[in-house]
């Protein structure tokens, strides 16, 4: 069973508004308010497929609240960890000509609930991939990501990673069997480019080198991907142009269809990243998730080819 981990849910606003005029109020277009978090729309999307996943998660307050109900009310089995204060609530704006976002720093984790959580990955019946996303809340201990990777891994369970935080490069050690870094986080963290395929090649081997198994790295607004497994690395890009409405949601999903169609099937590569970036580019044109509705063709009109090896 796969189980993803959100630390730090939150309720998303999306506002669809205006040009922003500073020191003037303007009246919204459209408003939404959705249940998410990193590792939930990993849950969420992998439902949307007809996959079940268990989420796991701090949730505090009426927000935490809201998205575990919703969370159930998707049909997603759900594990809570309740802390106090509020789950964050975190703002997108979209003003026809650019995306803002302003995230909040969420309910301040505690150790009684870092312990519960372990108490979880250490008894549960059936961990067999977890799927480790986002950010941490406010004190959180130093080694909490250690941890958590740990009680899975002494259970025999694989570990997947898409955090931006440079702790990736200590817990690389760990050899976790996915890491999904997008353009900017991967030169945050490896202190290199990645604009082209030899920049590329570079960098992936830094990710092989301190001990990575395998880097699906995304490149955002350019719809491309490259994934690289240590012994090949292949690219994939997308032949149409996408009607931009939020692409908040866009790379958890592209995570979770890549798991999809990889995780069972190491061979699946060229399968897994068509579905992947057609997920990817079909969530970005909606608000949330949206409904997935052009996956299908979409898989159809991504290219992949592999690089050669140098
Ligand atoms: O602060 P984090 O955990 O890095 O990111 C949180 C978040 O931006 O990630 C999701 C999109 O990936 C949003 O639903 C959510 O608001």
């Amino acid at each position: 069973m796969f189980y993803t981990l959100t630390a730090n849910p939150a309720v998303d606003m999306t506002v669809t508004c205006p040009p922003l005029i500073p020191n003037e109020n303007i009246r919204s277009v459209t408003s939404s308010y959705t249940p998410n978090g990193k590792g939930l729309d990993v849950s969420y999307a992998l439902k949307k497929f007809g996959v079940d996943s268990v989420a796991l998660g701090f949730f505090a307050g009426f927000t935490g609240k809201y998205i575990v109900e919703e969370t159930m009310n998707m049909g997603c089995l759900c594990r809570p960890v309740w802390i106090d204060g509020i789950t964050r609530i975190n703002s997108y704006f979209n003003d026809g000509e650019n995306e803002y976002g302003i995230l909040n720093a969420g309910a301040p984790l505690t150790p009684e609930g870092e312990r519960e959580l372990y108490k979880i990955l250490d008894t549960t019946g059936d961990l067999e991939c977890l799927i480790i996303s986002g950010s941490l809340p406010p004190k959180a201990s130093r080694y909490f990501l250690d941890e958590v990777i740990d009680h899975a891994q002494d259970r025999g369970c694989d570990v997947i990673l898409d955090i931006s935080s440079d702790k990736l490069k200590t817990l690389a050690a760990k050899k976790p069997l996915l890491i999904k870094p997008n353009h900017h986080e991967m030169k945050a963290i490896f202190g290199v480019p990645v604009n082209t395929d030899d920049e590329v090649r570079v960098a992936m081997k830094m990710a092989h080198d301190i001990g990575v198994q395998n880097v699906l790295l995304t490149r955002g607004s350019r719809g491309d991907a490259y994934f690289s497994n240590g012994e090949d690395i292949w690219y994939a890009k997308r032949e149409f142009n996408i009607n931009l409405v939020s692409s908040v949601c866009a790379g958890d999903c592209t995570l979770a269809a890549f798991i999809l169609k990889w995780y069972h099937n190491r061979e699946n590569v060229e399968e897994a990243l068509k579905l992947a970036l057609a997920t990817g580019a079909n969530v970005a044109e909606s608000v949330g998730l949206g409904d997935f509705g052009r996956v299908d063709e979409y898989s159809r009109r991504i290219a992949v080819r592999k690089l050669e090896r140098k």
